[in-house]
């Protein structure tokens, strides 16, 4: 193997457990200093994301990123350490300013998602979380620097695992983007 998609989904994918009510996340500081951020959920439609901004462990090509109602999240210890990455971003990712590891991302503004936040169980010591359901933005690794001619065997490895790939979201996430947007738009043309 000559690339990792991601710890995760290399030695093939574990299934979770449907009754697990959540747990808690760490950056990678050392000891007290971690970052925590409590759940009171597990995760939904949680997927291996190939985009530029969801953060991914050292030499993973992809993310493994899901949803919890942000009501269902806190930061249960050293928020002060917290900053957001990209401040113009549809989703304002939270990162550890010490080590860099994203510990939620949050919609802010008029968005299909507003009200989710984005959140990678890997950082919990515990097991049961969702198990990827699919794989998203698959090509933007390209622009990342992915040899464009080895895109099949990533394709391929991703079907032997079981997961279908996109190019952007999954059919149905990408339904409540654009029936948002319909929403929206109705709404305006009424005004
Ligand atoms: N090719 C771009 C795509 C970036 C992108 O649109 N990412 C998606 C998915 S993130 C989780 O699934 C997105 O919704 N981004 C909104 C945001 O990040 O604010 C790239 O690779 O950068
Ligand atoms: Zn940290
Ligand atoms: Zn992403």
């Amino acid at each position: 193997m000559s690339f990792s998609i991601h710890p995760l989904l290399d030695n093939g994918l574990t299934k979770g457990d449907p009754n697990k009510a959540g747990g808690k996340l760490y950056c990678h500081c050392q000891g007290s200093a971690r970052v925590e951020v409590t759940l009171a959920s597990n995760t939904a439609h949680n997927h291996a994301c190939g985009c530029s901004k969801c953060w991914k462990p050292k030499g993973a090509l992809f993310s493994i990123v899901g949803v919890v109602p942000s009501d269902k999240v806190s930061v249960t210890a050293h928020e002060d350490k917290l900053h957001i990455v990209d401040s113009s971003a549809v989703i304002q990712r939270y990162a550890c300013k010490e080590c860099g590891v994203h510990l939620y991302g949050r919609i802010e503004v008029d968005h299909a998602f507003k009200g989710l936040d984005f959140v990678n169980t890997e950082l919990s010591e515990e097991t049961g979380w969702q198990e990827p359901q699919f794989a998203a933005f698959v090509s933007s690794i390209i622009e990342q620097g992915f040899d464009p001619e080895k895109m099949g065997d990533i394709r391929q490895r991703f079907r032997s695992l079981g997961l279908e790939t996109y190019d952007c979201l999954s059919p149905p996430l990408m339904d409540l983007i654009a029936t948002h947007t319909a929403k929206k738009s109705s709404a305006a043309k009424s005004k």
